[in-house]
């Protein structure tokens, strides 16, 4: 049996607008999300994250392709599994004048979860301390932990989360993060869907990213990153330089004055200048975060969707 706790192959979704329009939300798209560790779903506004997301717990029909959850097919097998899965992808619904361990509470009974679990799930939210205020006087980083203990009730295998950090001051962001570095660590597998590269990169060991509902780059996060790396190189004499490193098996650009040069280590290209009798001013990395990969990625996907592959 399949290790993915999440697989999809080919999938599809189409909506049509009002006036008939085609608009290919997800295309294509084969997501293999590992059991264990934090999951990043990378993509920017409108790139399909939540599309995707609410095809896998049954929310919105797939036009095309196959999911899995826990190895079996979903929708057709979603009510042997979902109770292994927590999601949080809407605010739910607490009721502002109870507390946030009496919503948990309330919860707990609904799913005949063991009210032992009430407390656990506070506690790894963060929340003991706070937990008797009345909802309606949490800040919005609260409503979102209190949020993501409801889901911790069941006790999932599975965090689905969508944007947790959408709307957070960043006290709040930090505490989300923590929390759901937390989790991975405790053995649940967790896909955070987010538009934001530092967060993938913070809290991620691997992630998928996505634009206009195209699969493009998928891996741990080191493997997206990359062991080579493009350094600026500025040096009094660039064409000496240029020869020396093709005579160094390196293959330079230049760009604006300056030398690009792909390199495993610096220290590669320090030695082979060195060699020559050249002397570096300055050495930067240029794709030193997932950021820069991610807007390589993404910004010809941003220019409009691609609708090429509507034909069914
Ligand atoms: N019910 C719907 N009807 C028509 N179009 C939709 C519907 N839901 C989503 N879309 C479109 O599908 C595309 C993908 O949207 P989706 O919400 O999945 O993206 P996202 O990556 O989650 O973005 P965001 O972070 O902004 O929520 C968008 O162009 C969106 O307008």
């Amino acid at each position: 049996m399949s290790d993915l706790v999440i697989e999809t192959t080919g999938l599809r979704k189409e909506f049509r607008s009002v006036r008939g329009e085609l608009r290919v939300a997800v295309q294509s798209l084969d997501l293999a999300v590992p059991a264990g560790g934090v999951h990043g779903f990378l993509g920017p506004n409108g790139s399909g994250k939540t599309t995707t997301i609410r095809m896998l717990l049954g929310l919105a029909r797939p036009t095309r392709g196959t999911m899995r959850l826990f190895g079996q097919p979903v929708p057709h097998r979603l009510p042997q599994v979902i109770g292994r899965v927590g999601a949080v992808v809407e605010s739910p619904k607490f009721s502002p004048n109870f507390s946030g361990r009496r919503n948990l509470q309330l919860l707990a009974g609904a799913i005949g979860a063991p009210p032992a679990r009430v407390d656990a799930a506070i506690e790894t939210v963060r929340l003991a301390g706070r937990e008797k205020d009345r909802y309606k006087a949490y800040s919005l980083g609260m409503k979102q932990r209190l949020a993501i203990a409801a889901t911790l009730l069941k006790d999932p295998d599975l965090l689905i989360l969508d944007e947790p950090t959408n709307g957070l001051d960043p006290a709040g962001i930090r505490e989300i993060r923590e929390t759901i570095r937390d989790l991975g660590a405790s053995g649940v597998t967790v896909l955070l869907s987010s538009h934001i590269l530092a967060e993938v990169q913070q809290v991620c060991t691997s992630a998928t990213i996505i634009g206009n509902g195209k699969l493009l780059a998928s891996g741990t996060v080191d493997e997206l990153l990359g062991s080579g790396t493009s350094y600026r190189v500025l040096v009094p004499d660039p064409s000496a330089a240029a020869q020396a490193l093709i005579g160094a098996g390196f293959a330079p650009a230049s760009i604006n004055g300056e030398l690009h040069v792909d390199a495993e280590q610096p220290a590669d290209i320090t030695r082979a200048l060195g060699e020559a009798g050249i002397w570096l001013t300055e050495l930067t990395p240029l794709r030193a975060d997932l950021e820069a990969y991610f807007l390589q990625l993404t910004e010809p996907e941003e220019l409009g969707h691609d609708t090429t592959e509507v034909v069914a």
